[in-house]
């Protein structure tokens, strides 16, 4: 297997009026060519910041406070700058942003989008327009019309096809997806997220989905990585992780999935609001909202575990409730 993209102990912290916030706290995760990672999280974890972090784009006042990010084997991206840096993005490594419909700039036809995309990347305009015909016409979009359109003659569900169209012209290796349907109804969402699957298929492009919805991803990636105030407390194979999830908070996003029949009000929210991140102590950050929390957990970070079945977990009694499961 060969590995796309190698993010090692990124850090990244914001600071503020009431202290450093620790966004991003030593993540580690490993991409496959072909692969597609879900990112998973309620608000305020630090998914996106990882994305940015990933582009080398931490919005002020953040900035990255440590780790490696390796794309195909090469330097720390972190380190490169520039017009090097600049060609890097839709080329290798491209991104599909919350609400990215919006991102698409209102006084342009969508034809001219794609010229100036081609443009600053040197490519030649007539190829790129037959790709975003064929890449329209694979997102289920009537291409033509879509090309000569402007961004507000297109609904939100086909504004979003455009934008992940846009992000895969130039043949990207990775594409990160930042809630990319949240702004979608179900039935479309279920549609985009068909076609990128199949896109993922034909081509072997990696995929990386950040929600804070695990169900919404379920059916699409092949491992996912759940954070918690900034880092990571359980990643694993979506199977095992859906089926058998280890960590107290998995549990509790998993249990929190309105089931599609049947009895509703079976469904549990997490007990507690998301940790303030100001605030976060040197234990696990959990804490607070765990139902199997002692004494210990407050003050000792727990460390990262390896179990039998691909999981791994950041808790200190996770192994003892897989057990207690049978
Ligand atoms: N510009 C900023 N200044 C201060 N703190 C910030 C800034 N941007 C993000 N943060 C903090 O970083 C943390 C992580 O934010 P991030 O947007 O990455 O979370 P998220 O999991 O993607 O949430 P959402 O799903 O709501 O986008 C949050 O606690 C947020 O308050």
């Amino acid at each position: 297997m060969e590995t796309v993209l190698d993010v090692q102990n990124l850090s990244i912290e914001f600071p503020t009026e009431t202290g450093v916030v620790r966004a991003v706290k030593n993540v580690s995760f490993q991409i496959q060519k072909g692969e597609s990672l879900g990112i998973v999280g309620e608000s305020g974890s630090g998914k996106s910041t990882i994305a940015f972090g990933l582009f080398n784009s931490v919005p002020e006042p953040g900035r990255i406070a440590g780790g490696e990010v390796h794309f195909m084997g090469g330097p720390n991206f972190l380190d490169v700058k520039g017009e090097t840096q600049r060609r890097f993005y839709w080329s290798k490594l491209s991104m599909v942003f919350q609400a990215s419909q919006n991102t698409l700039n209102p006084l342009l036809r969508i034809r001219r989008q794609v010229e100036d995309i081609a443009e600053a990347h040197r490519v030649d305009k007539k190829k790129a327009k037959a790709k975003a015909l064929e890449l329209f016409d694979m997102m289920h979009l009537d291409a033509n019309r879509v090309m000569n359109a402007y961004p507000h003659e297109l609904s939100g569900g086909m504004k979003q096809r455009v934008s992940i169209g846009l992000a895969l012209l130039l043949d990207p290796e990775v594409i990160v997806f930042d809630e990319p349907t949240t702004a979608l109804d179900v039935i479309s969402q279920a549609s985009v997220l068909q076609i990128l699957n199949q896109i993922r298929k034909e081509s072997g492009i990696s995929l990386i989905f950040i929600t804070h919805d695990i169900s919404v991803i379920s059916e699409v990636v092949d491992t996912v990585m759940v954070m918690y105030a900034g880092q990571v407390v359980e990643r694993g194979p979506v199977s095992q992780v859906m089926l058998n999830p280890t960590h107290p908070y998995t549990r509790g996003l998993i249990g929190s999935i309105p089931p599609l029949v049947g009895d509703v009000t079976h469904t549990r929210a997490i007990s507690g609001n998301p940790v303030q991140l100001s605030k976060v102590s040197g234990g696990c950050p959990f804490y607070a909202r765990c139902e199997l929390r002692q004494p210990k957990c407050l003050d000792v970070a727990p460390p990262w575990m390896e179990l039998d079945n691909d999981v791994a977990v950041a808790c200190h009694f996770a192994k003892r409730e897989v057990t207690l499961q049978g």
